[in-house]
């Protein structure tokens, strides 16, 4: 079958269709369609994205041990990386028992542009923006007009100078309960039609800003040393040692990608499980990590006389409405069971997750090293990927643990010795 015939108005044919495609263009077995046709059967919303094909399925598992602001949290969690989970209830439950974290938002309001092109004066489209900013935040209202029913809408407008004949008009908006891109994008569409009636033809594009810098939210925790280890000696090399991390991510960027890859383990995960735009919260916190120039760790540690102090700043430009919050039905579940009840809620409950997980990271690498706990459930998604099924793989992660660097050879080996001795045992019968 020709390729580009065989995908042409590719969108348009059912579910189905596409796969009798798939398989007839790239050789699909019939133990592949017949995988692929299940798991649609259990797809949630096809209608989310285009070219609907199945279900790609993520375990979702929760962390526990979580006291935030003096309650306690189970925090649904989606990701395919063994340990995550494990280490965030790991690090909640130490920090718990220093007394919890304290998670604050700091404003929570969403932030676009209209970009102009080919200005020739700054001054005259900054004068002609101040002059007619509260038209300007009328025709934001007017186009989207249940966010203000809802006690939200437009909040301010500014522009500002890019250079080169770029000039970005800044609409900054309460969004309420959701993430806002939609509401935000209608707005300054709205905007960018009376911008390019009455000041300045040339407008490049209209679209929301996913710098989240007015979505921050801060998590600290304040942990005893003596708390670090048994022996008070230990607990303060280990204190001392967690401060020196997470000063390394401050001076080096190279460190600090991976530091700040650790943070969002289990900032992803809940993000996901909450039917969030990852991407949005991934790229924010990213830019937000070079604010200064340098890429540093998000996190920090300081040991100050017997308390290790930790503090995670994000942007966390979250919605609990919208989006596919309310397409995939597990997202209300999920905000049941985090206690989740607005952006706020959920904002401070990432952070704190974010911190518990890089303090369980930072405490295993200067302590006993990664490899140790992470390797002991690693082992899990090993002997799964040599095809172990639920009954074997505890017997092979068994024989797995004690070996040094187990690889898929020795995964392979070891569960082909169990089934073996499953026939003989069988046999003997
Ligand atoms: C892996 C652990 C938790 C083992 O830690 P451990 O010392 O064997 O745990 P424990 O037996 O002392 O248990 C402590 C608590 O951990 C939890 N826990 C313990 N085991 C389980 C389990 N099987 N399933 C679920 N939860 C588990 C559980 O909450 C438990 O409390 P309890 O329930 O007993 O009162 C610890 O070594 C750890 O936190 N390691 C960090 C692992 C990690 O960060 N993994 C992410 C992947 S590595 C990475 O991507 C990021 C990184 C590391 O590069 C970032 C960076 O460099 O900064
Ligand atoms: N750059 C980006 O990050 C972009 C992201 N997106 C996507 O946009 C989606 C999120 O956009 P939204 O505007 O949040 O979703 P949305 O388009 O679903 O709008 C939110 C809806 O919720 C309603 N609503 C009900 N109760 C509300 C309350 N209490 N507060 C606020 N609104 C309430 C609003 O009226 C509105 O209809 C995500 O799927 C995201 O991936 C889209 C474009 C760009």
């Amino acid at each position: 079958m020709n390729m580009k015939a065989a995908f042409s108005q590719f969108y348009k044919r059912t579910p189905e269709q596409r796969l009798a495609i798939l398989a007839e263009t790239l050789g699909l077995s019939e133990t592949e369609q017949q995988e692929l046709k299940r798991r649609a059967a259990q797809g949630d919303a096809p209608l989310l994205v285009e070219n609907y094909l199945t279900t790609y399925q993520l375990p979702e598992g929760v962390a526990v041990n979580f006291r935030v602001n003096d309650h306690d949290y189970v925090v649904p969690m989606v990701t395919e990386e063994p340990s995550v989970i494990a280490a965030a209830s790991n690090g909640a439950k130490q920090l718990a028992k220093a007394g919890g974290i304290t998670a604050t938002v700091r404003s929570r309001l969403l932030t676009g542009q209209v970009l102009l092109s080919e200005v020739k004066v700054y001054a005259s489209i900054d004068d002609w923006v101040a002059l007619h900013q509260n038209e300007l935040l009328d025709v934001a209202r007017q186009a989207h007009p249940s966010i203000v029913k809802r006690g939200g809408g437009p909040v301010s407008i500014r522009t500002r100078d890019l250079g080169e004949g770029f000039v970005s008009i800044d609409l900054t908006a309460d969004v309420q309960a959701a993430m806002g891109a939609n509401m935000m994008n209608t707005m300054l569409e709205a905007i960018a039609a009376v911008v390019q009636n009455k000041l300045h033809r040339a407008t490049l594009f209209s679209i929301l800003s996913n710098t989240g810098d007015r979505s921050l939210t801060t998590a600290t925790v304040s942990v005893p040393v003596v708390q670090l280890a048994g022996d008070p000696e230990d607990a303060k090399q280990v204190a001392k040692r967690i401060a020196q991390a997470s000063r390394v991510a401050q001076l080096d960027p190279m460190r600090a990608v991976t530091h700040n890859k650790g943070i969002m383990n289990g900032v992803d995960a809940v993000v996901m499980a909450m039917g969030n735009d990852w991407r949005a919260i991934e790229s924010a916190a990213h830019a937000y990590a070079v604010q200064d120039g340098q890429y540093r760790g998000l996190s920090q540690w300081r040991l100050e006389d017997d308390q290790l102090t930790g503090t995670l700043t994000l942007p966390l430009p979250v919605g609990t409405v919208g989006g596919a919050t309310k397409v995939l039905p597990l997202v209300g579940i999920n905000q049941k069971i985090a206690q989740v009840h607005s952006p706020q809620d959920l904002m401070k409950l990432i952070a704190a997750v974010g911190l518990a997980q890089n303090f369980a990271a930072i405490k295993a690498l200067v302590t006993s090293g990664i490899q140790q706990g992470h390797m002991k459930m690693q082992i899990r998604s090993l002997a799964m990927s040599v095809g172990a099924t639920s009954l074997e793989v505890p017997a092979l992660t068994a024989q797995l643990m004690p070996l040094s660097d187990p690889s898929e050879a020795h995964a392979r080996q070891l569960l082909k010795q169990i089934r073996n001795n499953k026939e003989d045992h069988h046999a003997k019968r």
